[in-house]
């Protein structure tokens, strides 16, 4: 009671950033921490005597059904008042059931109750000072406190750290779709500059600032992936399961079949060699997990979407050039292959926690992978088409073809090498 009391009297300033972002959340779960939660937090704001501004974090995706995304809030054609009370007495099943109902024509339940969650600050705004900023996909950071810093596997970082360990060997994304990544430290500038903005200036209503990169500075999938791949030939991780490569396709059917060559496959071959060893299988479940986020994360990665940014830009000419240099914000001052490749060593130094000291070592591994595979794929070869000599007079007879020829050649070959001398 006392720390209540406390934190109504002291807060001047509220950055709401809490919430699920899982993509398959229980709806009822997504709803209790996106929409029910903002709204309490809200009515306690409300308390506050001293706060200055309330500054809510939503996703650039909050509307990813529309093509083109403005500044503003777009209804939801329920409203959450109507959904949060459902919650309440609806059991799980009947939630199950209307949950695709209910978010329509965006591919998840985060999504969703992130645009509730913009609903709940513009209905009970009162009269709090507000913003909404929308970061598109926060990926490691451009400059602070280091370059590529990032502490967790959420969005591009679990795939590069698939790719740089050879599990993730084909994605089925769009090379030419914008990528429309945002520096985690740009994110926190425009939050500070925001925060600042609202409290000072107290604008009339609440603005909502785009955090997005595609408009302003874009880069694509395909340029990314060849960039974290150049990296990792570079600066391998260590203990790879294959080689980092990942084939770009676009199609349904050669995703099927690059993920049962490519992923399926070895999984079951070295969970095999695994069991024949006497130690637990395990790579096939790790891989069943490695394609069903894969699945989750294709609406993202096969799509482009457009986001103005006039309020942001706007945000910028108000600060001072000093301030303009402590709190950059300026997504075009980014060069995208830089910072690819210090988020791909970010992702080697900070999350995965490996010594600069293992890359010799690292390469060694990857060299000695490149040998089974030639290795593999050679008896592969060799047993199929022993198979299919025993079975087709048409290979018997390509087969003798191609032995009396090498025979020949070489028979000529040291013929004349022997009149030479
Ligand atoms: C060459 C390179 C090309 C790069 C090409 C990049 C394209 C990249 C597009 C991104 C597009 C996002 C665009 C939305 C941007 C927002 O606004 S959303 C905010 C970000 N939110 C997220 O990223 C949450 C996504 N994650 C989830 O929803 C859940 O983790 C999943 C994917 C449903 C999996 O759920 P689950 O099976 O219950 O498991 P969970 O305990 O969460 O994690 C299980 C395993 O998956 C791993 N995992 C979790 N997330 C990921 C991930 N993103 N990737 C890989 N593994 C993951 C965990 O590490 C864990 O591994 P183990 O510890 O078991 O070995
Ligand atoms: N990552 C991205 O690509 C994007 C993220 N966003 C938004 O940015 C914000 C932060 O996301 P991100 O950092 O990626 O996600 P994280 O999951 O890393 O952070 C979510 C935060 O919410 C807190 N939280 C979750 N549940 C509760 C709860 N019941 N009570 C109190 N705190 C809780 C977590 O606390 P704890 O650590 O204690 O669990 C954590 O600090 C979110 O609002 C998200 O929607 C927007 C666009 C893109």
């Amino acid at each position: 009671m006392q720390d209540m009391q406390e934190l109504l009297s002291y807060t001047d300033i509220i950055f709401h950033c809490a919430a699920t972002v899982r993509f398959d959340d229980h709806l009822r779960h997504a709803v209790q921490l996106n929409v029910t939660a903002t709204q309490q937090l809200l009515l306690m704001a409300s308390q506050m005597p001293n706060l200055k501004a309330f500054i809510h974090i939503s996703t650039a995706f909050s509307n990813c059904n529309l093509k083109h995304i403005d500044e503003v809030i777009y209804p939801c054609p329920v409203e959450p008042k109507k959904i949060i009370d459902s919650m309440e007495w609806l059991d799980d099943a009947i939630i199950d059931e209307i949950t695709p109902k209910l978010i329509g024509d965006r591919p998840n339940t985060y999504t969703y109750t992130k645009a509730l969650g913009e609903m709940v600050v513009q209905q009970e705004s009162g009269k709090l000072n507000l913003a909404i900023i929308r970061p598109s996909i926060v990926g490691a950071t451009w400059q602070e406190p280091f370059p590529g810093w990032v502490d967790n596997v959420n969005g591009p970082t679990g795939l590069i750290v698939a790719a740089g360990k050879g599990f993730l060997r084909s994605i089925r994304a769009t090379p030419m779709a914008v990528a429309d990544l945002i520096p985690a430290d740009i994110v926190v500038n425009l939050t500070l500059a925001v925060g600042w903005y609202t409290a000072v200036h107290r604008p009339k209503s609440t603005l909502i600032y785009h955090c997005t990169s595609g408009n302003l500075n874009p880069c694509n999938w395909g340029k990314m992936g060849i960039q974290v791949l150049a990296t990792f030939e570079k600066i391998p991780l260590e203990r790879a399961f294959r080689r980092p490569k990942a084939d770009f396709t676009t199609n349904n059917v050669t995703t099927q079949y690059w993920n049962a060559v490519s992923h399926r496959a070895p999984a079951i071959i070295y969970d095999f060699y695994l069991r024949l060893t006497g130690r637990k299988p395990r790579m096939t479940k790790l891989m069943n997990r490695l394609l069903r986020t894969l699945s989750m994360l294709e609406y993202f990665i096969n799509r482009s979407w457009e986001w103005s940014t006039y309020n942001t830009e706007m945000l910028m000419s108000k600060l001072t050039p000093e301030d303009q240099r402590v709190f950059n914000f300026d997504v075009r001052q980014l060069n995208w292959l830089e910072y690819i490749e210090n988020y791909v060593l970010g992702v080697k130094k900070y999350l995965l926690k490996e010594d600069m000291a293992g890359i010799p070592e690292a390469k060694q591994h990857l060299k000695r992978l490149r040998n089974i595979h030639y290795l593999f794929n050679t008896a592969l070869f060799l047993i199929a088409w022993r198979l299919l000599i025993a079975r087709s007079q048409v290979a018997r007879n390509v087969w003798f073809f191609i032995v009396s020829f090498c025979y020949k050649f070489l028979s000529y070959f040291r013929a004349s090498s022997t009149l030479k001398v």
